[in-house]
């Protein structure tokens, strides 16, 4: 008998829900039981905004209880991931990614293009803020957080005091409440985060038979399109309250797979909006993000992401933006 692996996972809803799925397609591929351990972050303890906190609080506890060997492996939302890499650790798998957008969740079943001038739409990250105002509508951002059923209570409740929350899909696909999106939003309004969607399976680098088993997980597709968004995203060395967005899809191009990259860096109050694309085949994929981000640099992206406290090179610590 072989004991049980033991994966590390947060507490949330969300977290159980990615965390178990892993789990079971662990088990059914290769019949290893497996054991949920819930870890305890700074981040599930404290209330303050997630762009104060940075979202590495949500992962330095994982990864200390995986450096620990207290759990055998973890499965991160890997936009929450530094960019930098942990010391020690591997991501073995990145499983197949669900859908990256985000969706409106608004009142009496609204679409983005039926909120009126002044309507109250809520949502955390700079990146979502940015683009909100960047469309020039008028809205009225306010800044919230909490769990996703926090998020929805502020639209849904009886209490609400919102006309519409922005949140990622993916989150709202785990678990299992898609019912109450009234919009997937198209990327050409909001721009995805680097890595929306996509889990990272992680592991000790040097647990070797681990290492091999998770890959069983890995989709290269998903892994390709990460690869691209985060290597634009640490190229621009941005810091954990930067409005970038970047979204990479595969497609059948006419000389085989392709890789489909959009990036974006929009000032905080929309009235800066730089967004470029750039293709090229999945096996470059990290110099077509690092390439993509030149350009925005180019362009001017550093004075945007300066206006927003950005961290400068070498100081970054954390890789997501929301
Ligand atoms: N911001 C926190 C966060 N981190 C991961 C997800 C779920 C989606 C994903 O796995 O990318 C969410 C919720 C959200 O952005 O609405």
């Amino acid at each position: 008998m072989t004991a049980p692996l033991r994966l590390g996972t947060r507490g949330s809803a969300l977290a159980m829900a990615q965390s178990g799925h892993v789990a079971e397609a662990l088990t059914a591929a290769t019949g290893r039981e497996v054991e949920l351990v819930e870890v305890v972050t700074a981040g599930d303890r404290s209330s303050a905004p997630v762009h104060r906190l940075g979202v590495g609080v949500f992962v330095s506890a994982l990864r200390d209880a995986l450096t620990a060997g207290t759990i055998d492996f973890a499965v991160h939302s890997y936009k929450d991931l530094p960019t930098a890499e942990a010391p020690g650790l591997h991501i073995a798998a990145v499983p197949p990614r669900q859908d990256p957008r985000d969706a409106l969740v608004a009142r009496d079943g609204r679409t983005l293009a039926e909120l009126p001038p002044g309507a109250r739409v809520g949502t955390g990250a700079l990146r979502r803020i940015a683009q909100l105002h960047a469309l020039g509508m008028q809205l009225e951002v306010s800044p919230i957080r909490g769990n996703v059923d926090t998020r929805l209570g502020r639209v849904l409740g009886p209490d609400a005091d919102l006309d519409a929350v922005v949140l990622a899909r993916a989150g709202l696909a785990r678990l299992g409440r898609t019912d109450v999106i009234t919009e997937t939003l198209d990327p050409m309004l909001m721009l995805p985060a680097p890595a929306q969607g996509a889990l990272a399976v992680e592991c000790r680098i040097d647990d070797q038979d681990l290492v091999e088993l998770l890959a069983v997980l890995d989709h290269a597709p998903s892994r390709a399109a990460v690869i691209a968004e985060r290597a634009l995203l640490a190229t621009l060395e941005a810091g954990c309250s930067a409005p970038v967005a970047a979204y990479g899809e595969l497609a059948e191009g006419e000389t085989g797979e392709e890789i489909y990259l959009r990036g974006a860096v929009i000032s905080p109050d929309g009235t800066r909006d730089l967004r470029l694309s750039r293709t090229g085949t999945p096996a470059d994929a990290a110099e077509i993000g690092k390439a993509l981000a030149a350009e925005l640099l180019e362009l001017g992206a550093d004075s945007i992401l300066g206006q927003e406290g950005h961290a400068g090179p070498g100081t970054q610590q954390f890789g997501s933006t929301e």
